[in-house]
């Protein structure tokens, strides 16, 4: 019988240490703001930044919120982006992905000033992330591969020597999760399998451990999975629910493969909550660093 990895009660023990830490900030004169940029309508990117704020009012972190219309141009998005750039209430931001297809998305992120990036998705921290294998990082790494990692450890797990298939190769999650597995307090071998990949199959049969972030529903089949192996679920679809025929989500790995399983993350319930939780340990460290500076 698989055992969960549970990512709602996880991101809760980390919020709860994460408050301590916020409140004495507040006892140093330091109260930590997160930002957030929001274009468009999209319903989910919308509810995400709801979540985001939420868990911020939760343990006390200030708010500050861009609600933006889809047909903002390059350069009015910038001059936002600028403008939480010289916010001093503004600790640390995101801009929530994906943006609208008349943006370029990569110019954005490089205009956030580095000390400000919540999400660790700016080149400068991306490159920190590239060039330090070995010692402490003192800066902000990506949420959701950096959750999937914590998810994992603290339940009792290593990653240490575990041949581990990453199934997916997107910015937020496949290459950035490739750099943290190989970091030498991981000590993972992580093989990326991306659509260009010849024997799919192979890497993933290989695998102690799988994370599957494409978005295609119940992708990862049962006969994919080695017995014992550990599933983390990170890519999410909207199905239709056969008994009640409303939209559920759910996640890449099929209840087959789960079966087959040691140890699996739901979803939803798995992942999703522990990037909300790595973003707010982003912004803490960030208002943490800033104020050592002071
Ligand atoms: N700037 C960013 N954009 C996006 C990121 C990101 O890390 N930074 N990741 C995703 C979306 N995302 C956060 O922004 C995110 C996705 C899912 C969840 C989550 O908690 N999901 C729940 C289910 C939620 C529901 O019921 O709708 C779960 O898995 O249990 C949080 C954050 C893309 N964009």
């Amino acid at each position: 019988m698989p055992q969960i990895l549970d990512g709602k009660a996880t991101a809760a023990e980390i919020k709860k240490e994460l408050a301590e830490r916020v409140e004495a900030l507040k006892a140093k004169g330091v109260t930590a703001g997160l930002g957030t940029v929001l274009v468009g309508d999209d319903p989910a990117s919308h509810s995400y930044v709801g979540g985001k704020h939420r868990d911020c009012a939760e343990i006390g972190i200030a708010s500050i919120r861009k609600d933006l219309p889809e047909d903002i141009t390059q350069e009015e998005l910038e001059k936002e982006i600028e403008d939480l750039n010289n916010n001093p209430e503004c600790t640390g931001y995101i801009v929530q992905l994906p943006l609208p297809k008349h943006i370029d998305t990569n110019r954005i992120l490089e205009k956030i000033d580095p000390d400000k990036d919540a999400d660790g998705l700016h080149p400068t921290n991306l490159g920190r992330l590239v060039l330090n294998v070995g010692d402490e990082l003192d800066s902000p790494l990506p949420c959701t591969p950096n959750g999937v990692i914590e998810l994992v450890e603290r339940h009792g797990l290593s990653w240490k020597g575990k041949k581990v298939a990453v199934l997916g190769r997107g910015i937020t999650v496949g290459r950035p999760l490739g750099l943290l597995l190989t970091r030498k307090g991981v000590n993972a071998t992580p093989t990326l399998v991306h659509t260009g990949t010849e024997d799919v199959d192979g890497a993933l049969r290989d695998a102690d451990i799988i994370v599957a972030a494409v978005g295609q529903p119940h992708n990862v089949k049962a006969d994919q999975v080695k017995d014992g192996a550990i599933l983390l679920d990170v890519g999410v679809s909207r199905i239709e629910d056969p008994e009640t025929g409303k939209k559920k989500l759910t996640g890449d790995i099929s209840p087959e493969a789960i079966e087959k399983s040691s140890w699996y993350s739901p979803n939803p319930g798995g992942v999703g909550p522990m990037t909300r939780a790595m973003l707010l340990v982003n912004v803490v460290e960030t208002a943490e660093r800033m104020a050592a500076e002071q």
